[in-house]
């Protein structure tokens, strides 16, 4: 007899109806389903900025889940713990998910299913969240890819499947389990003042992010090679933030690109390229996962690394204070809009490990709890990469010097003047919006004089050369 019980899909960084694996195939079994999202360990020790805007993307999709006649079940507890008890109370038969590739849910996941199947229950995980599996890219020898070139190569000719259409029916359960209020969690309570402000900017849910796709791939592929490098000008995709909660999937934006490349649109190699910088940073990750925690080339654990996030030349760095207009636009344009230019990433990472020698890891800690793009493997490699720490990564001696970069890719000032309002005599409103968004207790006004720089460009130069010279590996 065929198993009639419902299945649980368990709900985490794939917050959509449109190519969704598991969602697909438990709407296909004709069984009732049980869509659930737990905020469960993993989510927990989310940074104030992503937890948040996960916060915003569930609620989005428990709307769409709503307009399809279903619901989304919302438990908090740890995910072994509340899967165990759904299965109890529902009598469901399955648990399956979409996979998740960063250490900490990996461990989580391995645990779930382990004690899952000894229950008895069809524990099961679906691919969804990239476009190759990492174990499945391997080099002629069998090993992982360290260098993205290659990389690259290897898997920009594969046949990547046809996304799936979008879930529009799924079989209801007798009863609904009940549920946690979503405002009860209270997800953005780390946010202080800077929820209103961030929420002007961020756009929530898979409609958004389909909408976002659309105009990019009609309006900005085309230009995309040249634009990509201006931090006033709109020219990328912002599609990091929406696909790093699954709002959609890298599969429907890999194909866009492949169209936009067949219709001649020239920059459409260079995004697709992107798209896979974003493959080979979880490939690096599960292959290596000390790569969000310790120096990927472990020689540099000799390196004299400041690791003191108290001194004044760091908190004027998270601040954007440090007297260096690019440096401080970027950091205020992330506190402000949750989201930073890459350009601007790589300078600010630059001037933190490279100027003010500080460890990559406080950087990233700042980043992971400011940016609503938060993406543990993209993160963690962007940082070891301009630290010079990590794979593939720019030569510590390669150092940005913030002035250049400025007249380079900010030759009118209209990123700096857009973000740093001191100087100003009438401010725009994104200038301004960063001090209504800092806690009051940094003392912040518009009004303030702009500081001197922190350190000289050519002085922090010099140190960091001469502590790069000195090093004995
Ligand atoms: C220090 C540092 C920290 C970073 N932290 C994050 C992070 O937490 N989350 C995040 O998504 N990206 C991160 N990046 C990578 C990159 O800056 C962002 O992906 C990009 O700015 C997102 O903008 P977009 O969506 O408009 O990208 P587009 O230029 O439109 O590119 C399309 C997609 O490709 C992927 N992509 C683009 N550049 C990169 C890259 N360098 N590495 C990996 N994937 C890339 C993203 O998914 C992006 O949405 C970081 C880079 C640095 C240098």
């Amino acid at each position: 007899m065929s198993d009639t019980s419902p299945i649980i899909v368990w709900i985490r960084r794939d917050l959509r109806l449109s190519d969704h694996a598991a969602l697909s195939e438990a709407a296909g079994s004709g069984r009732p389903v049980i869509p659930v999202f737990l905020h469960d360990e993993v989510v927990d020790r989310l940074g104030a900025a992503p937890k948040w805007r996960f916060g915003l993307g569930v609620g989005a999709f428990a709307e769409a889940l709503a307009g399809i006649g279903a619901r989304l079940t919302l438990r908090r507890g740890t995910a072994l713990e509340g899967l165990r008890a759904l299965v109890q109370e529902t009598g469901a038969g399955a648990v399956w998910w979409q996979r998740a590739y960063d250490p900490a849910s990996q461990e989580r996941d391995r645990a779930v299913k382990a004690a899952l199947k000894e229950d008895g229950v069809d524990a099961r995980s679906f691919a969804g969240h990239l476009l190759f599996e990492p174990w499945t890219v391997e080099t002629k020898q069998g090993d992982y890819y360290k260098v993205y070139t290659p990389f690259w190569r290897a898997v920009k000719d594969r046949e990547v499947p046809a996304a799936l259409p979008s879930v529009s029916e799924l079989r209801a359960p007798q009863r609904w389990p009940e549920s946690d209020a979503l405002a009860d969690w209270a997800m953005g309570a780390a946010m202080d003042r800077g929820a209103d402000i961030v929420g002007r900017y961020v756009r929530v849910g898979e409609a958004a992010a389909q909408g976002r796709l659309g105009a990019f791939i009609a309006n900005g592929i085309a230009d995309y090679d040249e634009a990509r490098d201006i931090p006033a000008e709109d020219g990328t995709s912002t599609l990091s933030e929406p696909l790093t909660y699954g709002e959609i999937s890298p599969r429907v934006c890999w194909h866009a690109g492949m169209r936009a490349r067949q219709d001649g649109k020239p920059g459409a190699e260079a995004w697709l390229k992107e798209l896979v910088w974003r493959e080979f940073a979880y490939h690096l990750l599960h292959h290596t996962p000390r790569l969000e925690t310790g120096n990927w080339r472990p020689e540099w654990d000799a390196f004299p690394w400041n690791e003191d996030d108290r001194r004044a030349e760091v908190i004027a760095w998270t601040r954007g204070r440090t007297g260096v207009d690019f440096v401080d636009a970027a950091m205020r344009e992330m506190y402000v809009t949750g989201r930073m230019h890459n350009r601007a990433r790589m300078i600010v990472a630059s001037y933190l490990t490279k100027h003010l020698m500080t460890h990559w890891k406080i950087g990233k800690a700042w980043f992971e709890d400011c940016l609503v793009d938060w993406d543990p493997a993209s993160n963690a490699l962007g940082w070891q990469w301009s630290a010079g720490s990590g794979p593939d990564a720019t030569p510590y001696f390669r150092i940005f010097n913030p002035a250049t970069q400025r007249r380079r890719f900010d030759p009118d000032r209209r990123y700096v003047r857009r973000w740093v309002a001191e100087g100003q005599g009438q401010p725009p409103r994104t200038a301004l919006d960063y001090f209504a968004a800092v806690p009051r207790a940094w003392g912040l006004s518009p009004d303030d004089g702009y500081p001197a720089p922190v350190v000289g460009l050519d002085a922090g130069r010099k140190r960091a050369l001469d502590a790069y010279e000195r090093r004995d590996f």
